[in-house]
């Protein structure tokens, strides 16, 4: 089945954090493309990636990119489906750099931003855009919140049962 979702990131230092996406579109079984690309540094290849997407099937757009964090927003504007950016933690200002790039768009042209290295959140975001005309799909994302669900209640029940300090002592180890 073709992939419905890319996942771009302007380079491989953004991997680890936007492998968070891909991670969460395997337990919801949605297909994606993972790709490096970046606008700065490669503008005609980034140009051909976001002028073909929806040709090949995609249906948004997962865009990571830190500091100068041109790669989202120069996606939406060329890709006419929804386009999600993850701004990356940057080392110099901490990942505000590439939040206020991605999330202060102009009018007309938008990008659904998450939290600074919130790929896990854009991942679902993705697939409950895809679930809108897929029944299935819906189903999977309420076992997946029902199931986060459960975690915490567990969580609760076992902190009343042994007590805060004794769970605190747990949770370090
Ligand atoms: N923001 C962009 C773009 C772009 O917007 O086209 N291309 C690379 N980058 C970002 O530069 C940071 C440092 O990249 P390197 O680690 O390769 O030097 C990365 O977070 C990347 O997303």
């Amino acid at each position: 089945m073709a992939a419905k979702v890319g996942i771009v990131m302007g380079s491989d230092s953004d991997l680890e954090v936007m492998s968070k996406a891909a991670e969460v579109l395997d337990v919801l079984k949605v297909e994606y493309d993972i790709t490096v690309i970046s606008a700065h540094r490669m503008p005609d290849v980034f140009y051909d990636y976001a002028k073909s997407a929806e040709e090949k099937g995609y249906k948004v757009i997962i865009a990571g990119a830190g500091g100068a964090a041109h790669l989202p927003g120069m996606t939406a504007a060329i890709f006419s489906l929804p386009v999600i950016g993850v701004p990356i933690m940057t080392k110099s200002l901490g990942g505000v750099d590439s939040l206020y790039s991605i999330v202060q768009m102009p009018a007309g042209i938008p990008v659904a931003t998450v939290a600074i290295n919130g790929a896990q959140n854009a991942g679902i975001l993705a697939a409950k855009i895809l679930a809108a005309s897929d029944e299935e799909l819906l189903g999977r994302i309420k076992d997946y919140a029902a199931g986060l669900k459960e975690t915490v209640a567990a969580k609760s029940e076992k902190l009343a049962k042994i007590g805060y300090q004794e769970y605190l002592k747990e949770s370090k180890k």
